[in-house]
């Protein structure tokens, strides 16, 4: 007994004299963390965390809380993690271009058994490298050949939807979501899983339930350790989606392996100048195949290094686009007259008597300016990545203040972007915001929805050319409408990863007349 009790003592004063060294050793740092405002009640082990708890409507509202009691750049302590809340121009722009911020964050480590050291999750060593390589697949050239899927997609979506013609307000989310995952898997990996005819399809609900899976745990501090999550439910069942998404990812690489090696035996075997195969520009490849094609140049890409990247475009890039092309189809809906105003601009381009027989092309794409302020217009208010975390790896000034070394800065896009500053009365929709000569006048930092800086968004520019290609399809052969509309202060928002409206976004549509006396309005 007294054995034991000496056991019990001696863990306990052990447990002590590790805390007090740790929390010694750590001095410096708290030294630095209180030169930054926050919330003055800070409690033992679990810091602001309570202050989060909740659902995940919460976390964001939170976020504007405070981000209206203290000015930026202020702290929040999440256990043991000191986060530093950012949502100046300034100090945003120094923070996305150091080097000390090119780390992510825990967040990340939730989605590496499916996407490994993909670019989205890379830790900084791995994605230099890897960024350098696959920067200039995402070029104009490319993006161009694209747009023939995004329009052929877009046009299926807007033929399904036909059933919902004239009838009561329906969830839009799932028609978007099932064609922007068809899109952005024919470009992945060069081919159609089909998500919109096949009612049912393994990979596509694989996707899809995993996403939500990781954005549960990492708002679930108690699913956070492996060991532990593994063995619940939700995590054998990602385990079983993960295999899933591989398998799927693995036989398209090994299929079009065989097929390269083939290629290139036949090109051996005819000689110069007798080529029978095409490569030319108009030849489309998918990103898989250009990543394909540098392994074969250079050997930089391993079999599962590809699954990896093709993969986590597919993460990346899909639901980002749903949610906002869902949302773009929100405000237009909420403004008949912005709607009005962006489908003129279409008739511009295909016609007073659009017949919606002619897709949309590439060359169509820059003549949609109007159509541009509007997705721009709403990625300011609804931005669909509210936070972006980096990992301090070294002391980095910021101005003023010094962000610690080990500190997570938390760049708050939503309060920049919802800032009156910078943006007098933020929550009223005003596309024309985004005119050349506005722009001109504000600061670049005040609106970043993709990102800035080295690790910023790669798929930008694909993503704004399939926005452009599924909203300009749908306008020119439906009218949006809402039964009841909400004004902007009232959308409420979660984060889940990415952001969502609270309430599922229920739209109606009706057939558009053709439009006899059209006078333009674009000239
Ligand atoms: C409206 C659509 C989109 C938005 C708003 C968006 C936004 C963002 C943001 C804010 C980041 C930075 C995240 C961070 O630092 O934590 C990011 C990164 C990334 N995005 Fe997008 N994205 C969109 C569409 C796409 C698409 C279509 C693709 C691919 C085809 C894509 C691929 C990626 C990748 C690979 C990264 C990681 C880049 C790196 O770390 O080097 N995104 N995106």
């Amino acid at each position: 007994m007294c054995l034991l009790h000496n056991i019990v003592a001696s863990a306990f004063l052990g447990g002590i004299v590790y805390w007090l060294i740790y929390h010694m050793r750590r001095l410096p740092f708290y030294q630095k963390a209180w030169k930054f405002s926050g919330p003055s009640i800070v409690l033992p082990i679990l810091g602001n965390a309570l202050y989060f708890a909740g659902n995940t409507e919460n976390i964001l509202n939170k976020f504007t809380e405070l981000s209206r009691a203290y000015p930026s750049p202020y702290r929040v302590w999440l256990g043991s993690e000191l986060l530093i809340i950012l949502s100046r121009p300034e100090e945003i722009k120094t923070v996305l271009w150091s080097e000390k911020a090119i780390e992510k964050t825990r967040f990340f480590e939730f989605f590496q058994p499916w996407l490994g050291n993909g670019l989205f999750t890379a830790p900084g060593e791995i994605w230099r490298v890897r960024r350098k390589l696959i920067g200039p697949t995402f070029n104009l050239r490319i993006l161009e050949s694209f747009v023939t899927v995004f329009a052929v997609q877009s046009n299926v979506m807007v033929r399904k939807m036909e059933t919902e013609l004239n009838g009561e307000e329906f969830l839009v989310f799932d028609y978007v979501s099932m064609c922007t995952l068809d899109i952005i898997c024919e470009t992945a990996m060069g081919v159609s899983v089909g998500a919109q005819v096949n009612n049912h399809s393994s990979y596509v609900e694989a996707v899809e339930k995993s996403l939500k899976i990781i954005y549960r745990r990492a708002f679930s501090i108690w699913l956070h350790p492996p060991a532990i999550f593994n063995r619940t439910q939700a995590g054998k069942e990602q385990n079983k989606h993960i295999k899933t998404m591989h398998n799927f990812t693995s036989n398209v690489i090994q299929r079009k392996r065989k097929a390269l090696l083939n290629r290139n035996t036949k090109k051996t075997a005819v000689k110069y100048g007798e080529d029978t195969e095409s490569d030319s520009p108009s030849e489309r490849k998918a990103f898989l195949d250009l990543l394909m094609q540098l392994t074969d140049d250079k050997m930089k890409f391993s079999d599962s290094e590809l699954r990896e990247e093709v993969d986590t475009m597919i993460a990346a890039g899909s639901d980002t686009t749903s949610n906002t092309v869902s949302f773009v189809m929100l405000m237009l809906a909420s403004y008949p007259d912005i709607q009005e105003k962006a489908y003129l601009e279409l008739c511009e381009i295909y016609g007073s008597y659009d017949s919606n027989k002619r897709i949309v092309t590439y060359e169509d794409l820059p003549r949609m300016r109007y159509l541009e302020l509007v997705i721009k217009e709403t990625m300011r208010v609804l931005p669909i990545i509210a936070l972006i975390t980096r990992t301090i790896t070294d002391d980095l000034d910021i101005g003023e203040y010094t962000l610690p070394k080990g500190s997570l800065a938390v760049i708050d896009i939503l309060s920049i972007h919802r800032n009156e500053e910078f943006w007098p009365d933020p929550l009223k929709f005003n596309p024309d915001r985004f005119l050349p000569d506005e722009v001109a006048e504000r600061h670049a930092y005040c609106y970043i929805p993709f990102s800035a800086g080295p690790r910023n968004c790669i798929g930008l520019r694909f993503a704004m050319m399939a926005m452009k290609t599924i909203l300009a399809t749908m306008l020119r052969r439906y009218i949006i409408k809402k039964d009841k509309i909400v004004p902007l202060d009232d959308v409420k928002l979660k984060s889940e990863g990415v952001t969502k409206p609270v309430e599922p976004i229920m739209l109606r549509i009706e057939e558009r007349r053709r439009r006899m006396n059209f006078a333009s309005t674009f000239a």
